[in-house]
């Protein structure tokens, strides 16, 4: 079992309670509605839920990944949409400036999370998901400006996120550098190249919009690229070992998800009775809670293991670990708790069937199992694991030069 510390339950109950009490009431209709709930956004910023991961001098409290997780299962048990705003909030965005940014940046970023931004991350494009070091979103230098160019997809938070993090490759001369990371502010007065396109209606956690995103010859001062360490041609790594931590928040959404799910589960098999007695009398369902709760518990370990592996960041064998488990455990869990619901679980005026929407796409999303599953074996098997068809020769020849 999970041992928090006095400090992490203190931090667990004020996020409870103010997702119980403000947000979990208005989950259906947030869900219904597909509108971003600012309302609860700005609950959120008033904790300080937004800026928990900002060092103290920038107005955060200077709380820890897994700190973090702590909110993000609390406040996803309510409500999803909430929840990963919470994660966007945190954990890979924020993580990155935080690492690699220069103090403008970073103040940049600081000060619209405290007011209540919640930062978008571009890496998609339609073409290139999984694959994503082939995106073909491009970066030209002109004098102290990059001028991108490209199309983006997917894109959590299009319309709503002030702050963008978007990837793409850089070009100097003409000459590609490699795949680096620019920040750039959406200001909806000001219109410039970076356009919000059309909405993708999306399965489930549908309070925050999914967009595509047109970057139109969008000038970007070179002030604003991550400068990580070992320059441009080491920057997709070093961007995507932070990246590992959102991995890490986006399957504590699916626990929290699952979690809230699995209660509503508990309380309806007590009430509900069939053959003249509950439904927690059957042995069968008892298994199935059992299953459930074995699940939901493995899911939590992986997830904050992960938290608190690497010595300042989530690594990516533990992160692509619990992501893996938890986002298909965490499906399960919601699936076994809709049938216990029977037809109730079925209709769309209970919330079963929105949970199972809601957890659906967390094998999807910021890696899909299949990648994860391979970042993983590249771990256990001690080799790389190119995926294109020549990749393997490329390294045999790289290795006998
Ligand atoms: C990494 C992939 C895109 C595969 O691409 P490649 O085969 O071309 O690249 P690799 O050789 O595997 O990687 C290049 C380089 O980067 C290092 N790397 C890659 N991933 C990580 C990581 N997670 N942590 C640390 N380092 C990493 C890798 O070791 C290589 O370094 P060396 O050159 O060997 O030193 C693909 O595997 C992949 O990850 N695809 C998924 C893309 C993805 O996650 N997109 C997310 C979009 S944002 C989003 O979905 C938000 C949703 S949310 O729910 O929040
Ligand atoms: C709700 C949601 C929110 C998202 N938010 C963002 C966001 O904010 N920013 C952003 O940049 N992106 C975002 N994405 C995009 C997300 O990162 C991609 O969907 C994901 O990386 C997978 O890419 P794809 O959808 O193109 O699938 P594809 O890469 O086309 O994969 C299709 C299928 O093939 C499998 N597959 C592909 N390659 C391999 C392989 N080598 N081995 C085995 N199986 C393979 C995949 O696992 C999958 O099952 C979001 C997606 C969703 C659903």
């Amino acid at each position: 079992m999970l041992k928090l510390t006095p400090e992490q339950q203190a931090l667990q109950a004020r996020a409870r309670e103010l997702a119980q009490t403000h947000f979990a009431p208005k989950a259906a209709d947030v869900d219904r509605t597909e509108a971003y709930p600012w309302e609860s956004v700005a609950l959120l910023r008033d904790a300080g839920f937004l800026t928990m991961t900002l060092p103290t001098s920038h107005g955060g409290m200077g709380a820890s990944f897994q700190d973090a997780v702590i909110v993000i299962e609390e406040v996803s048990k309510a409500c999803a949409s909430l929840g990963r705003v919470v994660v966007d909030a945190t954990m890979g965005a924020i993580g990155m400036v935080r690492r690699y940014g220069t103090p403008e940046q970073l103040d940049l970023a600081a000060g619209l999370l405290r007011a209540g931004d919640k930062p978008a991350i571009l890496i998609t494009e339609p073409d290139t998901g999984s694959a994503a070091t082939e995106m073909s979103t491009r970066a030209d230098r002109d004098g102290d400006h990059y001028v991108l160019q490209g199309d983006k997809y997917w894109i959590t938070g299009g319309g709503v996120s002030r702050l963008h993090i978007i990837y793409a490759r850089v070009f100097d001369d003409g000459v590609e550098q490699g795949i680096g990371a620019f920040l750039h502010v959406r200001d909806p007065a000001q219109p410039d190249g970076l356009v919000i396109g059309e909405r993708i209606p999306a399965m489930g956690i549908r309070g925050i919009p999914e967009t595509h995103v047109h970057l139109r010859r969008l000038r970007v001062h070179r002030s604003m690229l991550l400068a990580t360490p070992g320059g441009l041609r080491r920057s997709f790594a070093s961007l995507m070992k932070v990246y590992n931590a959102q991995r890490v928040g986006a399957g504590t959404v699916a626990l929290g998800i699952a979690q809230g799910a699995f209660e509503e589960a508990v309380r309806r098999v007590k009430a509900r009775r069939q053959f003249g007695r509950p439904l927690a009398e059957f042995q069968g369902l008892q298994w199935m809670l059992a299953d459930m709760s074995v699940q939901l518990e493995a899911a939590r370990l992986l997830l904050h293991a992960a938290a608190c592996s690497g010595s300042d960041l989530p690594d990516m064998h533990s992160a692509a670990q619990a992501k893996t488990f938890a986002g298909e455990a965490c499906f399960k869990v919601c699936n076994d708790a809709l049938q216990l619901f029977g037809s109730s679980g079925y209709g769309r005026d209970q919330p079963m069937e929105r949970h199972l929407r809601d957890v659906r796409m967390f094998t999807i999303s910021g890696g899909t199992a299949q990648i994860l599953r391979t970042q993983v074996a590249s771990v256990v098997l001690g080799m790389k694991l190119p995926q294109t068809r020549t990749g393997y020769a490329e390294l045999a020849g790289r290795a006998r030069d």
